[in-house]
């Protein structure tokens, strides 16, 4: 039997950016419908198999006192892990109910915003006026003989392991390789971190010495400059020699993950395979747009959800939001402590000709922030880029204890205009790690 539809919207994929709008339009009197090709994903990556599991691990990790047995530990914390997923899967769920209607079954592009989909052993054909394509990206397999064996992992299945690995060879050093890595040098596991080029390239050198500083007192043994050559049953075959490893992980990056039928649905591909889209993420299809990791922008869940805004903006507003309205956009790599940017680094200011006040400190050194030493880890460094002139943070980088919140506020104030010496003299809660813009701002 086939049966046909046809709605406002339909959203293919529960991303971050789709299962907002599709909320969105719901409560706003659209009839909706959102695909999703997998029913434990119900809520998308980041709450089943990315941020949420992984940072929950992270967390973990970091905080194994070192006479727990490792095997018992790491079984315990998936266990936890897995428990929160479930909670958080299942509210993602009931977000959705009796408001949106969920199909679960992989979408399947059949003609201009028209889409086929088996569920439950029966065709269904949704037809809508609007669709947005929320399909997300999957990990890049190591294109190298022997990358297809067992114990050769990506980020989910590594998630997974029914016991911790002796040796764990990760492959790749951005965030998912140091995060990785790390977490399982703390669980117990001996973890060697194989990089193509040095790691943390683009940062400047003290922020990029004090990450590496905590991941080889964590116990991982970085090679930089190395190319995998090919993966055996108990090691791995570089350009730099072979290591022992009984478990490997794949850490490179990231691939599109689209509908098919994209030609049938007029919705053309950038030359890396992901959605073209415009600056409101309208693709080349009248009515369909790409929101999340498939539209080719940065990957992050918050990018998701601004995505969600711009198109939100378009269906349910006065269309006005763009990418290009983004300024100052933070990251955190939840490496143990976090390690966070906002804006330029030194080297780049400088290369860009900007006359600029720059300061450096460690975090132990901070006399004005104790938290980091009533919490007992005072690793890590600060430091901060401004210009001479027009007293504007450029750029502001923070590797120690809560620097995924401190970022936040110094990429707001970035944006609305506040100026350095405000931020120095902003009157910050004592005890808080906010209190190190007062000392590292106060240049005088
Ligand atoms: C290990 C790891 C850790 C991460 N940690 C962080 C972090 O700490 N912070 C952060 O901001 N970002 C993090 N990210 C990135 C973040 O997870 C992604 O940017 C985000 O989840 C992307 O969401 P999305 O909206 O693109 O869609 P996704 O959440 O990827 O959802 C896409 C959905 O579409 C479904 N789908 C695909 N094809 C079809 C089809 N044809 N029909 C129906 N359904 C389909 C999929 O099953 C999936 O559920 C991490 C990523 C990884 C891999
Ligand atoms: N904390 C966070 O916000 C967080 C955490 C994890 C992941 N993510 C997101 O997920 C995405 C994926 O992360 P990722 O770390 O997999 O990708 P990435 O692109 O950040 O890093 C992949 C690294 O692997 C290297 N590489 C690629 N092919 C290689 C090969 N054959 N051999 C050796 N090295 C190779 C690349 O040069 C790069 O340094 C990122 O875009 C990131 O934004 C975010």
């Amino acid at each position: 039997m086939s049966e046909s539809l046809r709605v406002d919207l339909l959203v293919i994929g529960w991303g971050k950016g789709g299962k907002t709008l599709a909320a969105k339009a719901a409560k706003a009197g659209r009839r909706v419908v959102l695909i999703e090709r997998d029913a434990a994903m119900a809520g998308g990556a980041c709450i089943n198999v990315a941020c949420i599991p992984t940072k929950a691990l992270v967390h973990a990790a970091a905080t194994r006192r070192p006479e727990e047995d490792p095997q018992t530990y790491l079984a315990e914390a998936i266990r936890n892990r897995d428990s929160l997923v479930a909670k958080l899967n299942a509210a993602n769920r009931a977000m959705l109910a009796g408001s949106v209607t969920v199909v679960i079954g992989e979408a399947r592009f059949v003609g201009p915003r028209r889409v086929s989909v088996i569920a439950d052993g029966e065709r269904l054909e949704v037809e809508a006026a609007a669709v947005v394509v929320n399909t997300g990206s999957g990990p890049r397999r190591g294109g190298v003989p022997g990358a297809d064996l067992p114990h050769v992992h990506d980020s989910i299945s590594i998630q997974h392991l029914a016991r911790l690995p002796e040796r764990l060879v990760v492959v790749g050093a951005g965030a998912v390789g140091l995060e990785f890595a790390q977490m399982f040098a703390e669980f117990g596991s001996e973890v060697t971190l194989l990089s193509r080029g040095p790691v943390l390239a683009a940062e400047d050198e003290e922020l990029r010495a004090s990450v590496l500083g905590v991941l080889a007192d964590s116990g991982v043994s970085l090679v930089e400059g190395v190319e995998v050559v090919e993966v055996t049953p108990a090691s791995v075959v570089t350009t730099a020699g072979t290591f022992a490893a009984d478990a490997v992980l794949f850490a490179t990056g990231r691939v599109p993950v689209v509908p098919e039928g994209l030609g049938a649905a007029g919705v053309d591909v950038d030359e890396r395979g992901y959605i073209a889209v415009d600056e409101q993420l309208r693709t080349s299809a009248d009515g369909v747009w790409a929101v999340g990791d498939v539209n080719g922008g940065p990957q992050f869940t918050y990018i998701s959800l601004d995505d969600y805004r711009i198109v939100a903006s378009q269906l349910l507003g006065s269309g006005g939001r763009r990418r290009d309205d983004r300024v100052a956009v933070p990251t955190t790599t939840f490496v143990t402590p976090p390690f966070a940017r906002v804006g330029l680094t030194e080297r780049e200011a400088r290369e860009r000709g900007l006359d600029v006040k720059v300061a450096t400190r460690d975090v132990a050194k901070l006399a004005m922030m104790p938290r980091p030493k009533t919490v007992g880890d005072t690793r890590g460094v600060v430091k901060v880029v401004v210009d001479a002139g027009s007293d504007e943070v450029l750029g502001f980088a923070y590797h120690g204890i809560d620097a995924q919140e401190v970022v936040n506020v110094v990429a707001l104030a970035m944006r609305a205009g506040v100026s350095a010496t405000q931020l120095r003299d902003g009157i910050w809660m004592h005890l808080s790690s906010t209190e190190l813009l007062n000392e590292i701002l106060d240049f005088g």
